[in-house]
């Protein structure tokens, strides 16, 4: 038996610093979203427990002990059980999209269903990553504390969104370093249902990245993806988590994001592009 499990790009639409604990991590308050680009987790019965990893994205992937999917599975498995996983890669790792934390997630699910175990708690969800329990049922969600407080939100208007990336792996602790204040406004403690991309543009315009100019400070490379973004038509672009990777929110349907994602590709073949939609 072989079960599959999608690992959906993650997108901090906001993501406001709002403190930092006693043993470093910071409080964050953000509207997370995930979009149909990710990578593919498959899983089937094996005696032992093994990795291959393949795909359009393997650069910069562990594919021993260290890869988050080996440690997802470590933390589910009962005595006497093995998988042999396969993880197909497209998405950039260490790129602001929680490529791992979602490849984890995902494995999670799947190898739940393959060994008919019980999901792990918020603990051992938090052990692997800050990002990993938002990851476990990808939707929109209000993501607060270090990432275990999570509140769902209703579907998000239908969106098209485009990524891009410029190649730079940005590391996630060397950009909170960065943060010029650790203590800022939250978003506001009732949020609005937005009636379709526009509002939600809108509204997303009033809210912040604070994380986007210590990352930009840090690759400034970033500061050109955003101008691409911003010059090609989209109602909100952005920068998502720690970086590298900007989004931008475009009209569902319209192939905007499409057209938007070959003129960015053809002015900068080397930075990686993607359109999708809004899940
Ligand atoms: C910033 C965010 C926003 O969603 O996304 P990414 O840029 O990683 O995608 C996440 O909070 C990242 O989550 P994740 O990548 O799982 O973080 P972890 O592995 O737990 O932590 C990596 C390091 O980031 C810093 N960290 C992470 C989360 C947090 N709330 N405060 C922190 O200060 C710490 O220095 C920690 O050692
Ligand atoms: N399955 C995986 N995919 C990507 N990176 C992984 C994976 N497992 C472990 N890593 C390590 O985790 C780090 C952060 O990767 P990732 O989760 O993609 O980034 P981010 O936290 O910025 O969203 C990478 O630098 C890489 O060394």
């Amino acid at each position: 038996m072989a079960v599959e499990a999608f690992a959906p790009a993650k997108i901090n639409l906001t993501l406001h610093v709002t403190g930092q604990r006693a043993d470093g991590y910071h409080l964050l308050d953000s509207l997370v979203a995930f979009c149909d680009v990710g990578d593919q987790v498959r899983v089937r019965r094996a005696e032992d427990l093994s990795l291959q990893v393949g795909g359009s994205r393997v650069a910069g992937v562990p594919t021993d002990g260290s890869n988050l999917v080996l440690r997802a599975a470590e933390v589910l498995k009962p005595a006497g059980q093995g998988a042999e996983i396969t993880l197909e890669k497209h998405l950039p790792a260490a790129a602001g999209i929680g490529g791992g934390s979602s490849d984890a997630a995902a494995t999670l699910r799947a190898l739940a269903q393959l060994w008919d175990v019980k999901l792990p708690g918020e603990a051992d969800l938090l052990s692997l990553g800050a990002d990993v329990p938002v990851c476990m049922a990808p939707g929109a969600w209000r993501m607060a504390g270090i990432g275990e407080d999570l509140t769902p939100l209703p579907p998000l208007p239908s969106c098209d969104i485009l990524l891009v990336n410029p190649g730079v792996a940005v590391s996630t602790p060397v950009v909170f370093r960065g943060l010029a204040s650790r203590e800022n406004p939250a978003m506001p403690q009732d949020l609005p249902v937005w009636g379709d991309a526009l509002e939600l543009s809108a509204w997303l315009a009033r809210q912040r990245n604070d994380l986007q100019a210590p990352a930009v400070a840090a690759a400034p490379v970033i500061g050109e993806v955003l101008d691409a973004l911003r010059a090609s038509g989209a109602l909100f672009s952005a920068m998502s988590g720690s970086g590298a990777t900007c989004f931008a929110l475009f009209e569902p349907d319209e192939g905007q994001a499409q057209s938007a994602a070959e003129d960015i590709r053809a002015k900068h073949p080397d930075w990686w592009v993607a359109a999708g939609c809004v899940l």
